[in-house]
């Protein structure tokens, strides 16, 4: 008998939701940087474990919002783990019971809900394991953990019990997503998303989150090789020239290392083409919103 169903990773910033998904899905679909709330979209990641198949909601971290596109995120985050079939929340295993992870516990005492409810400490690699138990005996006072997995995302220990513990507790039923369709799930999307980590991670601090990236055409070439233009949207004019740089060195310098990832992550050569454009107001345009998974709340603020 087949099983399929939604798996949420829920959890504070930096707990290591994008590294583990990265891991259970086998490939690179969201990006990981040192920085924290990187996750602007609910990409989803479609494992297959034995005759289950597991599809995952990569929520966003879960913090205080402040700006609209913040409480979509937040709203997102909590959508994507109502409509789950089992929630994981992870949370680090050196920084403990932080007043984040309070709050998450609150919010899912409140939830209520049946879907079984996973308890994984990430990063055990970081700690001694008499903290280990002691952190497990706490939070398992504080919430009934269906199970309790210790686990580091990034060396790999414990993931595949975790994993295939998800697959067992989902329900059973025909697969979600035919087979053939897996592979080529969010090609565009991841594609944009590598841009965008780049493009961060050379502007750090300035306009992270003021510019988006998107991925207009994919053209396979009869060499094996592969076209892909790209936008990037900015907001104002001047931040245009921030992202293009003197002689437009920062996105010449961007697109030579976003196009090394792809080229690695696709296995072909990759011809690829960025072009800068402003489009004011993008942050409002429910249309967006939508576009990338989350909902859009006309806020107060
Ligand atoms: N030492 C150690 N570091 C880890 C482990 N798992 C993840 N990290 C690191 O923790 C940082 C955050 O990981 P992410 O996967 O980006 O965290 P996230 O929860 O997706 O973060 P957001 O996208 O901000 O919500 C990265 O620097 C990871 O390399 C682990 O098992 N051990």
């Amino acid at each position: 008998m087949t099983r399929a169903g939604f798996a949420a990773l829920i959890g504070e910033p930096n707990a290591g939701k994008s590294t583990l998904l990265n891991r259970m899905v086998g490939a690179k679909v969201s990006i990981v940087t040192h920085k924290v709330q990187t996750t602007r979209a609910r990409i989803r990641g479609v494992a297959i474990e034995g005759e289950s198949q597991i599809v995952f909601v990569d929520t966003p971290g879960l913090f205080r919002p402040r700006r609209r596109l913040d409480r979509a995120m937040v709203a997102a985050a909590w959508g994507g783990a109502s409509d789950a079939d089992v929630i994981v929340l992870l949370i680090e295993a050196h920084r403990g019971i932080t007043p984040g992870v309070e709050a998450i516990l609150e919010q899912l005492k409140d939830r209520g809900g049946k879907a079984p409810v996973a308890l994984a400490i990430n990063k055990i690699d970081r700690v001694q394991s008499e903290v280990l138990l002691g952190l497990t005996q706490k939070m398992n006072d504080r919430f009934a953990f269906t199970e309790t997995f210790m686990i580091s995302a990034e060396k790999g220990h414990g993931c595949d019990t975790l994993k295939a513990w998800i697959a067992g507790v989902l329900p059973e039923g025909p697969w979600l997503y035919p087979e053939d369709q897996i592979a080529d799930l969010p090609l565009r999307m991841i594609a944009a998303e590598m841009t965008r980590e780049k493009l961060t991670l050379r502007l750090h601090q300035e306009l992270p989150y003021q510019l988006t990236v998107e991925t207009e055409s994919w053209e396979e070439r009869k060499d094996g090789s592969v076209k892909i233009d790209q936008l990037v949207y900015v907001m104002r004019d001047g931040h245009k020239g921030i992202v293009l740089g003197n002689k437009g060195e920062t996105i010449k310098a961007v697109g030579k290392a976003a196009r090394e990832e792809l080229e690695e992550f696709l296995g072909n050569r990759v011809h690829l083409f960025l072009q800068v454009k402003v489009r004011p107001g993008w942050l409002e345009e429910a249309e967006r919103y939508s576009e990338m998974g989350l909902d859009f709340r006309d806020g107060d603020g």
